[in-house]
């Protein structure tokens, strides 16, 4: 796993900055949501998008019983408080997912049992987490509306931030929440207590706060790992989600969600939440239908970068997110677009925090629309107008017990996931430059079962009039109609 996940300075910042309440985030008028439900300048597609002919209706796919999108019942019928009922509406949540349906009721028995959660990506389980949180939360007093009830750990600062603006949107009519982040700090950044009634942030900030005591976990309820197969499974994190449990009470209700659990690590999880209700989803479930994955041959590496110029037209029709391996070829890349005029920007582990804040906030607003980045950002990332995503390095495993030429399954789902959510359709074209990444694709299709289409690059009006088809159908699909 590449180590970009991972923090790179633990810290903690000012309180102003790092927390909010959720009125004072409110925008003044009722917040206005794209059709298929979340939020506009919360991910949701606000696009306005005129020229499509195919319509998918979400309500038909919610309908249909292999959808992981399907559900019989609605919000209303899982028991949820009537004000959050009221932020579910304001995002135009009209029916749970699959995972949902099933994960509520788990989550929100009592007494509280432990949860492993499974389900695709871009099929909801940030909800199914955020539901569950803001049902058991004491906001009763003003001292419980201040001490940490939650705690929702992410990989990295962007997801963290992202988990923020959900339980926001999804809290805002609950008086006396408020919400603290904690992710590494800009290095000239003044250190903060948590007064705040539910946590989210990165394992070594968390980890930092509480041995500061600005974290008090005295009151914590449920602790939360998103994308848990990568905190725990990774070096470092793993071991400040650990050390991170062994601070909290010991009833502290455990839920875990990915939407990969390779063997290994879903034994670990096992143990790491004890005795936990278990959601699964069977290998050949894994893929997501809406994606259609293409790859495209290139001679060399430099054939690789003319390629993405080529490209660059059809991938600002919508947003779209450029994989690398490393920091220095994402810089690269972005240099030289850039030097030839075109509109990117790149996101790394190396820069600061602030600076990755205005970049990805810039993504998200439609700033931006082409993103180079690395793994950090492959995981949990949910824009819905990402259209196409380019794998320009296969992803490869660099663990040491694994050979040179290991591709690395669960990060090439995970990348092509951050296009297709909830029930879009998007593109994934993967560069291949050699025999290694080859093989390596090869793998991968056999692996998840699926077909990863060629396309010829010698004909660039076709390459043109195949993506732009489907884009085109990804953009019909993505204004559902409920
Ligand atoms: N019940 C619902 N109705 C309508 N939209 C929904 C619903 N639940 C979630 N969404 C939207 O679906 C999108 C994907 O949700 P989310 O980011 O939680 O997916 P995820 O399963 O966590 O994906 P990943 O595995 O990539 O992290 C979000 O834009 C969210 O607002």
């Amino acid at each position: 796993m590449s180590s970009e996940a991972t923090e790179a300075t633990p810290g903690s910042g000012s309180l102003a900055d790092r927390i909010t309440k959720p009125e004072e985030s409110k925008p003044t008028d009722a917040p206005s949501t794209g059709e298929d439900g979340a939020p506009a300048g919360h991910n949701g597609s606000e696009l306005a998008e005129p020229d499509y002919t195919v319509e998918v209706k979400l309500s038909d796919l919610q309908a249909d019983p292999n959808n992981p999108l399907f559900s019989v019942k609605s919000f209303e019928d899982l028991g949820l408080d009537e004000r959050i009922l009221k932020g579910l509406a304001t995002m135009n949540f009209r029916k749970p997912s699959k995972v949902q349906e099933r994960a509520l009721p788990l989550l929100m028995s009592n007494p509280p049992k432990n949860l492993v959660g499974q389900s695709q990506s871009g099929t909801g389980k940030t909800a199914a987490f955020v539901l569950n949180v803001l049902s058991r939360l004491d906001l009763s007093t003003p001292e419980m509306q201040s001490s940490p009830q939650a705690l929702i750990l992410a990989p990295t600062r962007e997801l963290a931030r992202q988990i923020v603006g959900v339980i926001q949107i999804m809290g805002q009519f609950l008086d006396g929440l408020v919400i603290g982040t904690a992710v590494p700090a800009d290095s000239n950044a003044r250190t903060g207590k948590m007064d705040c009634s539910v946590v989210v942030g990165t394992p070594g900030t968390v980890q930092d706060m509480i041995k500061r005591r600005n974290l008090n976990p005295a009151q914590l309820k449920v602790l939360v790992l998103d994308e848990a197969d990568n905190m725990l499974d990774q070096q470092g994190l793993g071991d400040q989600c650990i050390r991170a449990k062994a601070m909290l009470p010991r009833n502290v209700q455990i839920v875990l969600f990915s939407a990969t659990f390779p063997a290994h690590v879903y034994r670990y999880a096992g143990k790491f939440a004890p005795n936990a209700n278990e959601i699964t989803l069977q290998h050949e479930e894994l893929t997501v239908e809406g994606i259609k994955q293409l790859y495209m041959d290139c001679d060399n590496e430099e054939q690789k970068y003319q390629n993405l110029v080529q490209l660059y037209g059809l991938l600002t029709v919508g947003s779209s997110i450029i994989f690398v391996r490393t920091r220095s070829s994402a810089i690269e890349i972005e240099r030289r677009m850039v030097a030839e005029g075109h509109t990117v920007a790149s996101l790394t582990g190396g820069v600061e925090g602030s600076q990755r804040d205005a970049v990805i906030d810039a993504f998200r607003n439609g700033d931006a629309k082409v993103l180079i980045t690395t793994n950090v950002l492959a995981r949990g990332i949910d824009v819905s107008t990402v259209s196409l995503v380019v794998n320009y390095d296969v992803p490869e495993e660099y663990a040491q017990n694994k050979p040179s030429g290991t591709p690395d399954y669960q990060t090439y789902l995970h990348r092509i996931g951050r296009t297709g959510r909830f029930g879009r359709i998007g593109v994934a074209i993967s560069f291949v430059a050699n025999r290694g990444e080859w093989e390596m694709l090869r793998k991968i299709q056999e692996h998840f079962g699926c077909n990863i289409e060629r396309i010829d690059t010698n004909d660039w009006d076709e390459v043109e009039e195949i993506i732009k088809k489907t884009i085109k159908s990804t953009r019909a699909q993505s204004t559902f109609k409920n």
